[in-house]
């Protein structure tokens, strides 16, 4: 699943598609593993003597050999080769710790910075993604960088490194069984040329077939009793099972071709080692070599095999790693806000703020109908004002566009007379208080909820906000007070007291502005009037509007801006609107229910 596919919406709000090409794989991977150098070169330094242990146990073989067959003593050549093969084990075991010590502060760093970025994404690049698919991203593909920096990058230095050496030696002791040999080797070569391509896609696959399964999960776990209720669990099952089992069949195909290319580097071994011996035994036998050094080089066919299969390993390995990278890098260029600067909440008491729209038009890509077309009206400073019209009419674009979660098209949006488009984000957050229509709650404690905005509340606040929004018998009744975990999603609370808290915690920023998006389902006769209270309240002392669904709400209202297909069609109030305007008149007399339902 690509989640890179130009989308219209970036143009429809002035985000320009990103135009640099994406980098190469190595690159991005050298940028993540940038931070870590030094203690990667530690690592690869450790390696790199371990192998230099390992290089010279050939050599100390020969002398042994030589030693023997000259009746010398080998007591030195037996403490030389115990002395390397102990730094060979300390060596490397320190080596190897400090490489994946690394490799784990390379996933900790991809993790922190796809996190951070995937909170700063414009809510449009959420729109057009799967929130089941990011998650992979951040959890399961950076998982795969750890075995890239290890594996691939160190595994290509050090690896490398060491074939080298070891064909040097091998050279030094005779060239022309290492010529023999390397005609073995480069043969393999052609063979994982074809094969490593393949490893690179099948693990691509695997990587987005994950991707799809969280996605499902996430749509099942999110609407996990709407799925049980409708009776779909069969069919949802199916469609994970689908996903895994896409994984599964791309896995086992990147595995197979991943064995082929070790089974290559294994055979080509088999190969040289046969031929080796069968020329170097001929060599004997004509005296053009001893036989310590056909030993010697025997033990260097059979030490080439470690740098070897390192490098094919580093090779396959990297095939996976870049196609993690390439997802973790699609993320990484969905449009983002610009980092968040702190912003003050408003001072208690500060003054309300008056917004104005003025001929916005607004869609939200470039191939859907316009949601706005032309909407102008302005709302002075305090006071409540309620939208009403049809479901569709544009209502809660309104609230979507003054919190810039998305930019009109043309037509301002002025807030203190001032366009939205020129406040610093956090800024302009911080001065409106915004309650969704399904009214939010997190998962975690009440206090949790409430502070999530203004973590610095102090008490006091808080209890004149939960008297306000009346949840002050409610935390009474709650077995531990606000520390009372309200479950996923807030299920353990009734939809009217989701509604209040998410309000309280709106309250809880001391918005200049409240944005209010009223749920469209019927609350009992308590919770409503608890609602319209609490928001009557507000609006003494602070600006609210509110997409109001029920007349209860509207009746109340200092102003009421009626909205019909994109457009404001009347302004007024409750009394002017019953006799002027007739889609309000019917509105009225359907409670506004009917239509908005
Ligand atoms: N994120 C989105 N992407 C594409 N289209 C959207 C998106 N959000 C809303 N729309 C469309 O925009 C139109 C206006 O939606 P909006 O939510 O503003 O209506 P509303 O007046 O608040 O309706 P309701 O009373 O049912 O809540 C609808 O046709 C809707 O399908």
């Amino acid at each position: 699943m690509s989640i890179t596919d130009s989308d219209p919406t970036e143009r429809s709000e002035g985000t320009a598609p990103d135009p640099a090409p994406v980098p190469p794989a190595w690159r991005l991977l050298l940028g993540y593993v940038r931070p870590h150098r030094w203690a990667l070169c530690a690592g690869a330094l450790l390696a790199l003597v371990t192998g230099a242990t390992g290089l010279l146990l050939p050599l100390v073989a020969r002398g042994l050999i030589d030693d023997l067959a000259h009746d010398r003593p080998v007591t030195g050549a037996l403490l030389g080769m115990s002395g390397l093969v102990l730094a060979n084990a300390a060596v490397g075991g320190l080596g190897s710790y400090v490489l994946r010590r690394t490799a784990e502060s390379v996933v900790l760093g991809a993790r922190r910075a796809l996190s951070s970025y995937l909170l700063r994404l414009r809510i449009s690049a959420v729109d057009r993604t799967e929130p089941g698919d990011l998650m992979a991203r951040i959890t399961s593909d950076t998982t795969l960088l750890r075995e890239v920096t290890t594996d691939s990058l160190v595994g290509l230095g050090t690896g490398g490194l060491t074939l080298i050496a070891t064909v040097v030696m091998m050279g030094l002791v005779d060239a022309v069984l290492l010529g023999v040999t390397l005609a073995v080797v480069l043969g393999a070569g052609t063979v994982l040329g074809v094969i490593v391509p393949r490893i690179n896609r099948a693990s691509r696959q695997a990587q987005d077939a994950v991707g799809a399964m969280g996605a499902s999960l996430e749509r099942i776990l999110g609407a996990l009793r709407t799925v049980k209720a409708s009776g779909a669990e069969r069919r949802e099952e199916e469609a994970v099972h689908a996903a895994a089992e896409e994984s599964w069949r791309q896995s086992v195909r990147a595995a197979k071709w991943t064995a082929a290319a070790g089974n290559t580097a294994g055979l080509a071994m088999q190969i040289a080692f046969i031929t080796v011996l069968a020329v170097g035994g001929a060599r004997v036998a004509t005296g053009a070599i001893d036989v310590g050094t056909l030993v010697a080089f025997l033990l260097y066919v059979f030490y080439l095999m470690s740098p070897i299969q390192e490098v094919v390993g580093a090779v396959t390995q990297y095939q996976t790693g870049s196609a993690a990278l390439a997802r973790i890098q699609e993320a990484l260029r969905l449009p983002a806000e610009p980092p968040a600067r702190p912003a003050p909440l408003p001072s208690p008491g500060a003054r309300p703020a008056a917004i104005a729209f003025e001929d916005v038009r607004f869609r939200y890509a470039d191939d859907l109908p316009y949601v706005h077309h032309g909407v102008t009206f302005a709302v002075p400073a305090r006071g409540m004002t309620a939208f009403v019209g049809p479901s569709g009419a544009g209502k809660t674009t309104v609230f979507s566009l003054i919190e810039r979660f998305y930019d009109p098209e043309s037509g301002t949006i002025t807030l203190d007379g001032r366009d939205v488009a020129e406040w610093e984000l956090s800024e302009l957050r911080s001065a409106i208080g915004y309650v969704e229509q399904d009214a939010p709650v997190l998962s975690g404690s009440m206090r949790d909820n409430l502070l999530l905005g203004n973590p610095e509340a102090q008490d006091a606040e808080v209890a004149r906000v939960l008297k306000t929004t009346r949840l002050d018998a409610l935390v009474e009744r709650l077995p531990r007070g606000l520390d009372t975990l309200v479950g996923h999603r807030g299920t353990k609370l009734s939809g009217g007291e989701r509604q209040r808290v998410a309000i309280a915690r709106a309250l809880l920023r001391r918005p200049r502005l409240l944005l209010l998006d009223e749920a469209t389902s019927q609350l009992d006769a308590v919770n409503e009037a608890a609602l319209r209270d609490t928001v009557a309240d507000v609006a003494r002392s602070t600006t609210v509007l509110v997409v109001a669904h029920r007349l209860s709400t509207v009746t109340t209202a200092d102003r009421i801006v009626v909205m019909d297909a994109g457009r404001v069609r009347a302004v007024g109030t409750h009394r002017d609107l019953v006799t002027g305007d007739p889609l309000y008149a019917e509105l009225a007399a359907t409670q506004f229910l009917a239509a908005a339902g």
